[in-house]
């Protein structure tokens, strides 16, 4: 990923030539291209920092001054395995110990010179307003936090829930997977997948893939290798698997329209890695989550998930993440089958009539669009 950020950081002559000509009125811009703003503000064009992610990672990143200087006085993971000191309501939000050392590593500069934690708090400290992909009706209090820490416009975008294109995908890819969940009971499938950059360890990924075996339950499991892995990066199915599980679950080896199969009525669950489009997806259709996060948001994302009863996390090992394919067996029954589980079912219904509201998040945007129209230019000397 470093790689990909130095050669983003190449763009800067470039972009510098672009802006100079064609002097749009807004940038908006990821977190990476710390280098945008002082280019941007010298030629009188407003900043925006567009954040994929949502209110309670922005939150747990803290004040900008900090995340740029360094000075933050959280420096151990154990630092990160409580709410921040700037959270003032009662949270169980925060990093577990396996997670927390992504979040330490994230302060450290990478061979491009610049670490991701520079690279944020620089975007987030010129931009003249912060663009979460939030709203207020599923979690205002974190919005609130980060309006507190930021001293700026804080303008959520809304959850931006996808539409399924029904036309978007080749029908060799479509067909043979929606004739296997038409074949499946409703409500029956647990959808497995865990985004684009997840790659599980090789013990992960057998402890997963058992556990889904010897639950019994019908199972569609994307295991793809992410574009950043190298060939030998070892992605191994347990000897004899694919053909114990024919009949009960199908392992489909390249990119899914993840979406689309969400939107089946076949599927009943979701075992997420939590990133933030695919709970923002898993939900927009209602489905109760089964949570395995990794890195960067998904860990906060996951209690998130937990505290409002939308689903449960498959136990881990405290120290290194670890689980077991017995963890995974139990996560998945309580969901899928039993009676305890249906109030995760409920409560992802519930949670639906917010998430997929295209009407409320489209009165996000109109209020984005609204302030972009307005907004007058601020010039700081940055
Ligand atoms: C920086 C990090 O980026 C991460 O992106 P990642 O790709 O891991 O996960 P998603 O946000 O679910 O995004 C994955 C997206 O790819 C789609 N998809 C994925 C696999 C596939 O086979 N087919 C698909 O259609 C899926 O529907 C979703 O829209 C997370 O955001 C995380 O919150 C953020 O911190």
């Amino acid at each position: 990923m470093d790689s990909l950020k130095k050669a983003f950081d190449g763009l800067e002559t470039g972009l510098t030539r672009f802006l100079e000509d064609s002097r749009p009125d807004w940038v908006i811009q990821d977190f990476a291209s710390h280098w945008v703003s002082p280019i941007a503000a010298r030629l009188g064009i407003s900043r925006a920092f567009f954040c994929i992610m949502n209110a309670w990672f922005l939150a747990f990143l803290g004040p900008t001054n900090a995340i740029i200087s360094g000075s933050d006085d959280r420096i151990k993971p154990e630092d990160f395995m409580v709410p921040p000191k700037w959270v003032k309501f009662e949270t169980k939000v925060a990093y577990r110990r396996f997670e927390a050392d992504w979040i330490v590593g994230s302060s450290q500069n990478e061979d491009s010179g610049f670490s991701d934690f520079y690279r944020v708090g620089k975007v987030m400290f010129e931009a003249e307003v912060i663009l979460p992909r939030h709203c207020y009706e599923f979690e205002p209090d974190w919005l609130t936090v980060v309006e507190e820490l930021h001293h700026k416009p804080i303008i959520p975008l809304g959850l931006m829930p996808p539409e399924v294109q029904e036309d978007e995908d080749p029908d060799e890819i479509w067909a043979p997977i929606r004739n296997w969940l038409d074949s499946q009971n409703k409500g029956s499938v647990v959808y497995v997948a865990l985004g684009s950059e997840v790659m599980p360890s090789q013990h992960q990924l057998t402890e997963l893939v058992h556990g889904l075996e010897l639950s019994g339950v019908p199972f569609f499991l994307v295991q793809r290798k992410p574009s950043r892995c190298i060939e030998s990066d070892s992605m191994k199915l347990p000897d004899g698997f694919e053909e114990r599980v024919t009949g009960q679950g199908i392992v489909w080896k390249s990119w899914v329209p993840q979406l689309k199969i969400l939107s089946h009525e076949s599927v009943g669950g979701f075992l997420t890695h939590c990133g933030w489009s695919s709970i923002v997806e898993g939900l927009t259709f209602g489905h109760p989550l089964i949570t395995l996060p990794f890195f960067v948001d998904h860990g906060l994302t996951s209690r998130i998930i937990v505290e409002k009863q939308l689903g449960i996390e498959i136990p881990r090992d405290e120290q290194d993440g670890s689980f077991t394919r017995n963890s995974v067996v139990n996560s998945i029954k309580l969901v899928m089958l039993e009676d305890d589980g249906k109030k995760f079912k409920e409560r992802a219904k519930e949670v639906s009539a917010i998430f997929g509201n295209t009407e409320l998040h489209g009165r996000y945007i109109d209020n984005f669009v609204e302030f972009l129209e307005n907004h007058k230019y601020v010039n700081k000397d940055i």
